[in-house]
């Protein structure tokens, strides 16, 4: 079978800086894959290569099966959209959507014909007379996006194209945007570090750190089955609790005080390992009874949900997420409880999780 798009060890250095590391990745037609990791982990990069902005130092970039390295941007049948918007101050709508197409010579008809179905589609129409100028951010975007539309890429590459939007926005055309590629199904490659916008908009997640790939997988194949401490941090927030213990055999010894069998495959020897649980796996006690007792430093009160923010006696915090509203005062002493089925249990400095027998 052959991938919309397929990077076989892509390595790219600038002068002497590696930046990407050697990615392998293969994308299939209309997928949704979202590139996601901390600020300068190489995302932006990844996305240019394939792009054509940029070339490889190494490796080779295949779309559907041809190698593209060195082929110019404007070949690579690819629209990209990106976190600026670019559009044309002096141009109206109407000529930003349909400047590309006429470059390259297509027909008046075919032309005005894909940029009112593109205005359509993004409830634009009303707009076309405007000048960018006269815009919001969020219709600014909108047009940006069918500038990307009306071209019909083989693929669809944004670059952190909400990140100037306020939060109510940006949530409005994260729903917006993954209607889109459910009505127009093509391969969309989004590039963003924010991991909820990666969660609620990806078919599969790639994290990224330092210019290599640290998992690729389902959402919630990541949030539940995270690979290393890293990703495992990255992805959900609040972020997962980690606490250091030790691993003898199966019996896990927290340094906070908490000893636990735990169902690991491989017994541990006496080594050093990190605890991970979720804020929302973790119970809560207000009589103080459960596996251990924090201090509340502080907590928030959503309605929804309560946020608490505790220490252990021995300085370790952890952060609850509970589903009800409790009442709670600053100082106070609660129990907590560790229900062994969410453990995640990281070895060494956190590069691995070990396999448990569930
Ligand atoms: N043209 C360049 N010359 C030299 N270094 C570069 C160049 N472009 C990027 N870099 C470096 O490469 C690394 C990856 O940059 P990139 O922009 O891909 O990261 P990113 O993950 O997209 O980050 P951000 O979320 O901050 O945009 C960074 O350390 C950056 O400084």
């Amino acid at each position: 079978m052959t991938h919309t798009l397929e990077l076989n060890d892509i390595r790219k250095s600038f002068g002497q800086v590696d930046v990407i590391h050697g990615i392998d990745l293969a994308i299939e037609d209309g997928e949704f894959v979202v590139f996601v990791g901390p600020s300068g982990c190489g995302k932006s990069t990844l996305l240019r290569l394939i792009a054509g902005l940029d070339d490889p130092s190494s490796g080779d970039i295949l779309l559907r099966g041809r190698r593209v390295n060195g082929v110019p941007a404007s070949e690579r049948g690819l629209s990209m959209v990106f976190q600026s918007y670019a559009l044309y101050p002096h141009m109206s709508v109407r000529q930003n959507l349909s400047f590309g197409l006429e470059n390259i010579r297509m027909p008046r008809e075919e032309i005005r014909s894909r940029v009112e179905d593109a205005a359509k589609l993004l409830q634009i129409e009303h707009l076309l007379d405007r000048r960018p100028g006269q815009l919001s951010g969020g219709q600014r975007q909108r047009v940006a996006i069918g500038r990307a539309i009306v071209r019909e890429p083989v693929i669809f590459l944004f670059d952190e194209p909400l990140s100037n939007l306020d939060a109510e926005l940006r949530l409005q055309m994260r729903v917006e945007i993954s209607n889109l590629h459910a009505q127009l199904g093509n391969t969309m490659i989004y590039v963003t570090h924010d991991q909820i916008e990666a969660m609620t908009m990806a078919d599969r997640i790639v994290v990224l750190r330092g210019g290599r790939i640290e998992q690729v997988g389902r959402p919630l194949d990541l949030y539940n089955h995270p690979a290393n401490k890293f990703v495992a941090g990255f992805i959900g927030a609040p972020q997962m609790n980690f606490l250091s213990g030790t691993l003898d055999g199966r019996v896990l010894t927290l340094d906070s005080g908490m000893v636990r069998d735990v169902p690991v495959a491989e017994p541990g020897q006496g080594e050093t390992v990190t605890l991970g649980i979720r804020p929302e796996a973790v119970g809560v006690s207000l009589d103080g009874h459960g596996d251990e007792q924090i201090t509340v430093e502080n907590y928030e009160q959503l309605g929804a949900v309560t946020y608490i923010y505790g220490v252990f006696p021995n300085g370790e915090s952890l952060t609850v997420q509970h589903a009800h509203q409790i009442p709670l005062t600053r100082g106070q002493t609660i129990g907590v409880s560790f229900p062994t089925e969410a453990f995640h249990i990281f070895g060494g400095a956190g590069e691995r999780a070990l396999e448990m027998q569930r």
